[in-house]
């Protein structure tokens, strides 16, 4: 399992890593409150829907801490502003809207009890779903890498890794637990333009366990593909709708057709949690769009033309014809369609 502690609990404060500078600056940013969150959220200092899901659980408890000596009326007021602001933070990952929901019915569970009861019940409730998070990135792992081939050649985009959750990953995930297999595999990791997760994060973190990467530009997949240099594709999510449509970083629609076309398996790692039944199909899933500024240039570097317009959705939709299984904690779902879906959340 990685060693990366992506968030940690100290001293009554939520701390993150800066994912903005990595790989050159490994920095922790201390958030002392739901506002500070929101923020890190907004600006992608914690990134990735598992990750983003248990950073907005602490931050309500942040919250409820921060206002435990209040009255009620201003206590209530407080945290219900709270769960609006966060609420409003990014769009597109369902597991945000999830880990609140949790909060909010852990809140109401507490209905009438003294405000520092609340909150002190309110960071049990991130812990747990935080601590729910890496137990089911571990089972992720486990059955994801029973589909792994010895000496298999990995594409994945984006980061679904340690980074992007409470620890081990989701797509990274399948890759570490297939390593320490002894599957000896390798990862070709996609930079995945414009926020480059793929280089910064993804390769990082690869290179950090010694596990064998290496770095492609995007507009390279079709090509090692044709060349027979990519055994299987496995990938994060950001909402899977019913009928198992995924929704995931930009680019991850593109690499699924490529597989398709050359008969390559791909595969989408998630928890339960990144499943949205509420939506029919992935055609209602909200797809966030970031600013121009993100495709113009990197940081301080401009490289585009002054003047010229810029798109920056940030995920696409990969239908679930595409898929070939969907690896959760709970099951593998081959080829995923709604039916099999629901079977995931039936009691066992
Ligand atoms: C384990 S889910 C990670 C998921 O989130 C990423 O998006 P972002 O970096 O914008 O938060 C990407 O879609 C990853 O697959």
């Amino acid at each position: 399992m990685s060693k990366v502690e992506t968030m940690r609990w100290r001293d009554g404060r939520l701390e993150l890593i800066d994912q903005r500078l990595l790989p050159e600056r490994f920095e922790y940013v201390v958030c002392d409150c739901a506002e500070r969150v929101a923020e890190a959220i907004r600006s992608m200092i914690v990134r990735g829907a598992p990750a983003i899901g248990c950073a907005a659980a602490y931050g309500i408890a942040l919250e409820a801490l921060r206002t435990s000596g209040e009255d009620h009326p201003v206590f209530d007021a407080t945290l219900e502003h709270a769960f609006e602001v966060l609420a409003r933070s990014r769009p597109t990952a369902v597991n945000l809207f999830w880990a609140l929901e949790r909060m909010r019915h852990a809140w109401k569970r507490m209905a009438g009890q003294p405000p520092g009861l609340i909150a002190a019940t309110l960071l049990e409730e991130a812990h747990d779903i935080f601590a729910e998070d890496l137990r089911s990135n571990l089972a992720i792992g486990e059955r994801g890498a029973a589909l792994v081939p010895p000496g298999a050649r990995i594409l994945t985009h984006c980061n679904a890794g340690a980074l992007a959750t409470a620890g081990h990953g989701t797509a990274l995930g399948v890759i570490r637990s297939a390593q320490a297999q002894g599957k000896n595999v390798s990862v070709i990791a996609a930079e995945t333009r414009p926020f480059l997760q793929g280089a910064r994060l993804t390769a990082w973190e690869m290179v950090q366990e010694d596990i064998p990467v290496t770095l492609v530009t995007d507009n390279m997949v079709g090509y090692l593909m044709s060349r027979g240099e990519i055994d299987l594709v496995v990938v994060g999510a950001d909402r899977v709708a019913a009928n198992g449509d995924v929704a995931n970083k930009i680019g991850t629609y593109t690499i699924a057709v490529l597989a398709e076309r050359h008969g390559i398996p791909f595969y989408v790692a998630c928890p339960l949690s990144t499943i949205d039944r509420s939506l029919e199909s992935g055609s209602a899933i909200p797809i966030e769009e970031r600013s121009p500024e993100e495709v113009l240039g990197f940081r301080a570097t401009r490289w585009a033309a002054e003047g010229v317009r810029a798109r920056n959705p940030a995920f696409d939709v990969t239908p679930a014809a595409l898929v070939t299984a969907l690896i959760t904690e709970k099951d593998t779902v081959t080829r995923p369609e709604r039916e099999k879906i629901e079977r995931l959340f039936e009691r066992r």
